[in-house]
This record gives structure tokens, C-alpha cells and sequence, in this order.
């Protein structure tokens, strides 16, 4: 079951079963300025979920703060039921996180990182050569890459191998900030493909992107942030009202008119 589509407080995922995230008065103040004002967000099992917004709308604090990295000043944040603040470790053992800007140990390899990753969680030895040969296959970063130090890689490689890290230990959830970036299309394509074969075996996914035709071509169920709020989350043709998801974007985060005046100089 999905909410209604406003800023409202979230509902409860259908049939009693915990949401896959839940997102609860989420606010987070840097200094005096609100970067994140009460967020609710809801995320039901087996969902796809897309959040946009405009640069500075707030989008990568509150990820942050729903899965532990970032210390929220009021609101908190559940994953199957399971509060990321008070239970860190089950919690995080049931999301697999793309944060945005992730800082990487530069001088290993992908396989050498994805193995210390894969033991560090506790995963035997085989399991962990198991998922790390097909995880940089899949993403298509073995072969002569293998040789490349994480150094080298370029921004898209590392969202490759930033995804290889969220899914190696076979979450339920995937938070991904904005995992498109920098992607090429051909990437882009397999990277859709294994995000809905994910969700096709049962995992559920967040992502926050800024290419609408990407949300609307896979989520079922959107939010749109602004200004540090969630002004709209339900289902995809909910929120979108009968138009495009860009033109109700645009109505509902305002368009910056008021400053394209200056800059005559650049008139030919
Ligand atoms: N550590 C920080 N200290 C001070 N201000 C911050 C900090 N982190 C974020 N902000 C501010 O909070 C606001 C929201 O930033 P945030 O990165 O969450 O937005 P966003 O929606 O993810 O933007 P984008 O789409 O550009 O990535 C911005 O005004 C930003 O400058």
C-alpha cells in the first residue's frame, strides 16, 4: 500500500509486514541552516523506488542519515522493522548502501577490495570468491581491468565498483545515491538490468537520480524533494498526475526564472 501523494506522514507497509525502509521525522540542521526539514519516506517491500529533486534539495543528508552515516537531529529510520540508529549492525546487514562521494581504498584492486569487504562481513572464504568473480563480471570490471588499482578507475568504474560493495553480502534493501552518474549507456543498461533482477528475485530499491526518464522508466513509486522536505511520494502515475514526471518535478519545485535575466553579455 502506498501514501497518498503529499508530503504527509508515511503508511504503513500492507499486510503488517514491516516497510523495507521507513523513514520517520528525519531532519538534520548544519549551523543554522535546515538542509532537511521532517522527512517521511516509505519504501514498501519489493518496490522500486525513485527520489528526486534539485541540487541542495536535501536528498544525499537524508540518505545519509537513514542508513547510519550521517546523525540525524530528530527522526528515525527502519529497515524491515529494524532501527539503523539503535541496531546498526542488523540493520546494516540487511541494506546494501551506494553513498554518494564514496571514499575507496585507492592502491587495491576491485577483486582485493571486494574480498577484504566480503570477509570483514563475515562471509567464508568461499562464499566470498564466489560473488566477487561474478559481481566483477557482471559489472563488467574483470578481465584486464582486474589489474587496475581502484586509483585508476575512472567515476563510473567506481560506481561499479561502489554497487559490487552494496550488493556483496546479499542485502535486502540497496540505498543507492544517484548510481547512473557518470555512467555510460551501455553500463547504464546492465546496471538496469541486474537493479531489476534484484527486484524481480525480492530485494527493493531506493535510488535518487536527476534523469526523470530513468525514474520513470524504472520505479514504481516516487518522492520528490525540495527545499528539505518531501513534497510528493506515491505511486509513479500518482505523482505524476496524467503529465510527465519532468513537467511535475518542475511544478513542484519551482522553476528559477527570476535569475536567467542577467547574463546579456553571452547574446551574440
Ligand atoms: N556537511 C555539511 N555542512 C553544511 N552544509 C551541508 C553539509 N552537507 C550538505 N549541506 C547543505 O545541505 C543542503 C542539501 O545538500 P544535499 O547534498 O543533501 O542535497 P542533494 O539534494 O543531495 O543535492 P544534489 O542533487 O546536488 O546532490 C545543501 O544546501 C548543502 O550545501
Amino acid at each position: 500500500m502506498q501514501k497518498e501523494s503529499d508530503g504527509g506522514a508515511p503508511t504503513p507497509a500492507a499486510d503488517g509486514q514491516a516497510a523495507a525502509f521507513e523513514l520517520v521525522g528525519l531532519r538534520k540542521t548544519f549551523g543554522t541552516y535546515e538542509a532537511v526539514g521532517q522527512a517521511d519516506l516509505t519504501v514498501a517491500p519489493g518496490s522500486f523506488f525513485g527520489l528526486v529533486g534539485p541540487n541542495g534539495a536535501g536528498k544525499t543528508t537524508m540518505l545519509s542519515m537513514a542508513v547510519g552515516l550521517l546523525r540525524p537531529d530528530a527522526g528515525h529510520a527502519k529497515v524491515f522493522g529494524t532501527d539503523v540508529w539503535k541496531e546498526p549492525e542488523r540493520a546494516k546487514e540487511l541494506m546494501g548502501v551506494l553513498p554518494d562521494g564514496l571514499a575507496m581504498p585507492e592502491q587495491l584492486t576491485g577483486r582485493e577490495l571486494l574480498s577484504y569487504l566480503g570477509q570483514l562481513r563475515g562471509l567464508d572464504k568461499a562464499t566470498v570468491a564466489g560473488r566477487v568473480d561474478e559481481l566483477l563480471a557482471v559489472l563488467e570490471l574483470s578481465g584486464d581491468t582486474e589489474r587496475t588499482l581502484i586509483l585508476d578507475y575512472s567515476t563510473g568504474m567506481r560506481k561499479k565498483i561502489g554497487l559490487a560493495v552494496a550488493l556483496l553480502h546479499g542485502p535486502r534493501l540497496l540505498v543507492l545515491d544517484e548510481p547512473f552518474e557518470a555512467v555510460d549507456p551501455v553500463a547504464a543498461a546492465m546496471l538496469k538490468r541486474l537493479l531489476k533482477r534484484f527486484v524481480a528475485g525480492g530485494g527493493s530499491v531506493l535510488l535518487s537520480s536527476h534523469v526523470m526518464a530513468l525514474v520513470e522508466q524504472m520505479c514504481d513509486t516516487v518522492a520528490v524533494m525540495a527545499k528539505g522536505n518531501v513534497v510528493a511520494q506515491g505511486p509513479l502515475d500518482q505523482v505524476r498526475g496524467g503529465v510527465s514526471l519532468e513537467e511535475r518535478f518542475v511544478e513542484l519545485v519551482g522553476v528559477g526564472a527570476e535569475n536567467e535575466e542577467g547574463l546579456s553579455w553571452l547574446a551574440r
